[in-house]
């Protein structure tokens, strides 16, 4: 019997014998520091002398290992791996697919402070973070497993007289993963699991960032029993490999999660037909967000300033879904300010070893990047708070807000993906609703009000694929808030949704006259 879906409960940290295994994990976890990690090809270690080391971002002379990079020859044995693993993962039943879902979920779930352990190294996570992050990574598949049974037998059509008609799924073929950074293990488990359950096989192809999550994953598929070739492991880099693997005439579709302009680039050249390839690809590429929190004029002011401060500043706001505006009435403006810089000086930011509640940035290029926003907003508007940056050990950027923006301000239009907010200031909730909606990404925002009015119309009009009512704009929950955005913020297939696995499938029509 399979029990209902239900997500994965958090971590309580503040729980002694939960903090006590979790630094254990840690401890456990660095032992295996300096390791070298291999691709895996239609179930093959191949390991390359060409490596990306992976460090600690808190600590920059930590190394955690070195992972083999693929090449396109790597990229063609991968596609022949796929190709050749789907003839017989294509023919499993459904729930016999599923149930090796529910397996590895299980594997995962006992290992659970390991795989997050090593995000707080690998991704500079903080301890409930990456413990989110697990426990996202078991919701995707314990959701796509009862996703896929719901879709086993087709969906129902009309009988005539005298003919009967089925309609079902087919599994396309081989396809792409491409995953980031900021979700490690829960958006590159997903968007792997997906398509494999559905009965296709997959080149995974983690971010360079973290790609050993991704093979401690691979790790998990083995002793779970999932066949050898069904998920191909690839890590490298882009330049050599990302358009190769994407246009790929055996590749049937590409799942990615990542930057809008990379999603663009992806998106374009997918689109293009290479000699050799029979079918239509499809992409799925869900990019970044420049997310939005309104406080209305009768907002409850302590819960305005928690849902921006813990918006914008989780996981040092290197989310697609955190707040990096705050859209605020004229009338409470200020109180709503003052309270969220009070809250962000309470804030923690460290060495995530130490469960701060604040780590580092993900690398330099990122640190970077945030630095020179934080120097754009000094001209744009009053820096109020924050804006420190040391990148002496790690890549560390403080909580910073900024007021005094107009809407058309560069920080208030392009995604920064670091802990930065700029407050603007409206007259009323139709301005609130047309600065939220002036940016090019649709992909989350929340309204905190206390008008059943507003909030009908926030509904209708705020242009976002996530939205949410007095509370904050991050969080999404596998199953309850399927997750994806509109505009330039991807093409809204969301995740963890009961449609999720309808694209990766190709939908036959068979009649039969009696
Ligand atoms: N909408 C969502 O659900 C969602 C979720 C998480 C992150 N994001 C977005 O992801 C971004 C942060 O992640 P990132 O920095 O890893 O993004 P990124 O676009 O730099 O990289 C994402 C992945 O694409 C790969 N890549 C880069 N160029 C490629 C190419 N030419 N061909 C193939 N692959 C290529 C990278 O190696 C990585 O694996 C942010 O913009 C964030 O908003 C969106
Ligand atoms: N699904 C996550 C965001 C994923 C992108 O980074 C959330 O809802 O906060």
């Amino acid at each position: 019997m399979v029990t209902p879906y239900k997500a994965e409960p958090a971590t309580d940290f503040t729980v002694e014998s939960n903090k006590q295994a979790f630094q254990q994990a840690l401890k456990q976890v660095k032992e295996q520091f300096g390791g070298d990690y291999p691709l895996i090809i239609g179930g093959e270690e191949v390991m390359t002398d060409d490596k990306t080391t992976v460090i600690n971002p808190a600590n920059k002379e930590q190394v955690l290992g070195n992972v083999s990079k693929s090449k396109p020859e790597h990229i063609e044995q991968a596609f022949e791996a796929g190709e050749a693993a789907f003839e017989s993962w294509s023919t499993w039943s459904a729930k016999e697919r599923a149930d090796l879902l529910l397996r590895i979920a299980a594997i995962i779930r006992r290992r659970k402070h390991e795989f997050s352990a090593l995000m707080v190294y690998e991704a500079g996570k903080p301890w409930n973070e990456a413990d989110g992050d697990t426990n996202e990574a078991i919701d995707f598949i314990e959701y796509y497993a009862r996703s896929w049974m719901d879709l086993a037998d087709g969906k129902p059509t009309m009988d005539r007289e005298g003919e009967s008609n089925k309609y079902f799924y087919q599994p396309m073929g081989v396809g792409v993963t491409i995953s980031p950074w900021n979700f490690p293990f829960a958006i590159m488990a997903g968007t792997t699991i997906a398509p494999v359950v559905a009965g296709n096989s997959v080149l995974l192809k983690p971010s360079s960032d973290t790609p050993i999550i991704a093979y401690k994953f691979m790790e998990v598929l083995k002793e779970a029993g999932l066949p050898d070739g069904v998920v191909n492991f690839v890590p490298g880099s882009s330049r050599d490999i990302g358009d190769y693997m994407v246009e790929h005439h055996k590749n049937h579709f590409i799942t990615f999660t990542g930057s809008k302009s990379v999603g663009l680039h992806i998106t374009e050249i997918a689109a293009k037909v290479k000699e050799g390839q029979h079918f239509l690809r499809r992409t799925i590429s869900e990019m970044g967000g420049k997310d939005t929190i309104i406080v209305d004029k009768d907002a409850d002011i302590e819960v305005a300033a928690e849902s921006i401060v813990h918006s914008a500043f989780g996981f040092s706001g290197q989310k697609c879904s955190a707040c990096s505006r705050a859209v605020v009435h004229e009338d409470v403006h200020d109180e709503v300010l003052a309270r969220s810089i009070e809250l962000a000086k309470e804030l923690t930011v460290g060495d995530t070893t130490e469960n701060t509640y604040m780590g580092p940035v993900v690398n330099q290029k990122q640190f970077d990047r945030i630095k020179d926003y934080i120097e754009t907003g000094k001209k744009e508007g009053k820096l109020e708070f924050g804006g420190e940056t040391d990148d002496s050990t790690g890549f560390f950027i403080h909580p910073t807000i900024f007021s005094d923006l107009d809407p058309e301000a560069v920080i208030m239009q392009e995604e920064i993906f670091g802990p930065v907010v700029g407050f603007t200031k409206v007259k009323d909730f139709d301005e609130a609703l047309e600065v939220a909606n002036n940016t090019e990404y649709g992909l989350t925002g929340a309204v905190i009000t206390n008008t059943r009015e507003h909030w009908h119309l926030a509904c209708r009009k705020f242009d976002v694929g996530n939205l949410y009512l007095n509370r904050g704009c991050t969080a999404a929950v596998v199953g309850y808030h399927p997750f994806g955005g509109f505009k330039l913020s991807g093409t809204d297939q969301k995740t963890g949704s009961p449609d999720y696995l309808l694209n990766f499938v190709n939908q036959k029509v068979v009649s039969e006259m009696f």
